[in-house]
């Protein structure tokens, strides 16, 4: 009985086991997840400052003139009240000196020693050109929730709001391995050798993840040889490729329970990646990917990366469709989830001709995923679908 994608989703994210939190600096955090609601410990801004270059002013005075009495700059603030009349100089990011509620921009002003006066309209209202303290946030507020990713604007608000450094899971360390007697590292020149494809690709899929990759290179198709490397492996995760599927070379389940593992579920509802395996060693996960590379590209996306995503405290590690327009007619879909290499062209998707799923090119030069759910009746060019972006 073969797996509903969801439903091994589900499974697959049940068996990791929580990790506890690590701080890490502001700028380690990028690409991990906060492992905790993120308060602001600081008012932004902290007082009213001057949003543009110009002259701090009672509005109530204007149409002035005034008498310019000192100066406030970012970081060096005006100490006095300014009274009926009188204005500071101000630049953009300077308090407000007490007294003051606007701010008249220098373009509309001319300075005569210390008597300054207006020579455009003069700001609208009161309150103008001035950022008022906590227009941002105040002391208290949630910057970022719990299981969010921490992006580089985050990363800034979280700097901003007195954090310089969040609370994160700690890197998952994962092993790749690809297995297979017919593969050679890539720029061997062995034109009768298939070069390994699967592990550059992985590392590039995870290259904005936070993860420790442990690249174990290729495994040859032996049972004794492949139980001793999976034995030997120390990370939070170890992911295979190849040997998955049922044929007499196809060790990778043997091994797993020769070195002492177990299998938690096999073969899934999905083409391409119906053969792909998920297990455990000691404390250690596995995952056994089909040798395939569009087989082995797909479950990395709907597997590997969630499951590396959870392990790393996202609240939401599934990949999210996005609505699209067919740009042809697709025919019924069978029982298993089908992700089809498609393109967007002209704002509508076109799967590619052919769909086998050991053709890269192909893959190399789509776009989207195409979704096909399980038993989905023909579809027709203009009827609505969903997609997975890749570039
Ligand atoms: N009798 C059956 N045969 C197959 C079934 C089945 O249900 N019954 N399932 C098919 C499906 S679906 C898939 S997917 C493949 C995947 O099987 P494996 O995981 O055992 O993959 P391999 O046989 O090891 O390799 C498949 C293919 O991919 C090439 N490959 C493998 N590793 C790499 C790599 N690292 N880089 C580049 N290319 C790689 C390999 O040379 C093979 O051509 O099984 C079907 N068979
Ligand atoms: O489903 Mo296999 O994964 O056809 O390539």
């Amino acid at each position: 009985m073969l797996i509903p994608v969801p439903e091994a989703q589900r499974r697959l994210l049940a068996l990791a086991t929580d990790r506890p939190a690590i701080e890490l600096p502001l700028r380690d955090a990028a690409g991990h997840w906060a492992a905790a609601d993120i308060p602001a410990r600081r008012t932004q801004p902290a007082s009213d400052l001057s949003a543009m270059d110009g002259y701090a002013i009672r509005f109530e005075d204007m149409p002035g003139p005034w008498t310019v009495i000192g100066e406030s700059a970012a970081g060096r603030p005006f100490p006095e009240r300014i009274a009926a009349g009188q204005a500071t100089r101000i630049f953009t990011g300077a308090a407000m000196p007490s007294g003051a509620d606007t701010v008249l921009v220098q373009e509309e002003a001319a300075r005569d020693g210390a008597r300054m006066t207006l020579t455009g309209e003069g700001p609208a209202h009161r309150g103008r050109n001035v950022r008022r303290k906590g227009l941002d946030f105040v002391q208290g507020d949630r910057l970022i929730a719990a299981g969010q990713r921490l992006t580089p604007a985050r990363i800034a608000v979280a700097a901003t709001g007195g954090h310089g450094t969040l609370p994160v899971r700690p890197r998952v360390r994962v092993a790749i391995a690809a297995t297979g007697d017919e593969l050679v590292a890539p720029g061997s020149n062995d034109p009768a050798a298939l070069p390994e494809s699967n592990g550059a690709m992985l590392a590039a899929m995870l290259a904005d993840m936070p993860v420790d990759i442990i690249d174990l290179g290729i495994l040859p198709d032996d049972l004794d040889r492949l139980r001793d490397a999976f034995a030997r492996v120390d990370a939070d995760l170890l992911v295979t490729t190849g040997g998955a599927s049922v044929g007499d070379h196809d060790l990778v389940q043997p091994a797993l329970k020769a070195a002492g593992g177990s299998i938690d579920f096999w073969r899934i509802a999905l083409r391409p990646g119906k053969p792909m395996m998920a297990g455990r060693l000691g404390s250690m996960m596995v995952l056994g990917l089909p040798g395939n590379p569009i087989s082995a590209f797909v479950t990395t996306l709907l597997f590997v990366k969630p499951l590396i995503a959870h392990l790393a405290g996202a609240a939401e590690p599934l990949p999210v469709p996005i609505p699209a327009i067919l740009g042809e007619d697709v025919p019924a879909n069978g029982p298993r989830i089908d992700y089809l290499r498609a393109a967007m062209i002209d704002g509508r998707v076109h799967a590619a001709a052919i769909q086998d799923s050991s053709m890269l090119l192909t893959l190399a030069r789509s776009t989207c995923l195409l979704i096909r759910e399980p038993g989905a009746p023909p579809a027709r060019i203009g009827d609505s679908a969903e997609i997975l972006m890749l570039a």
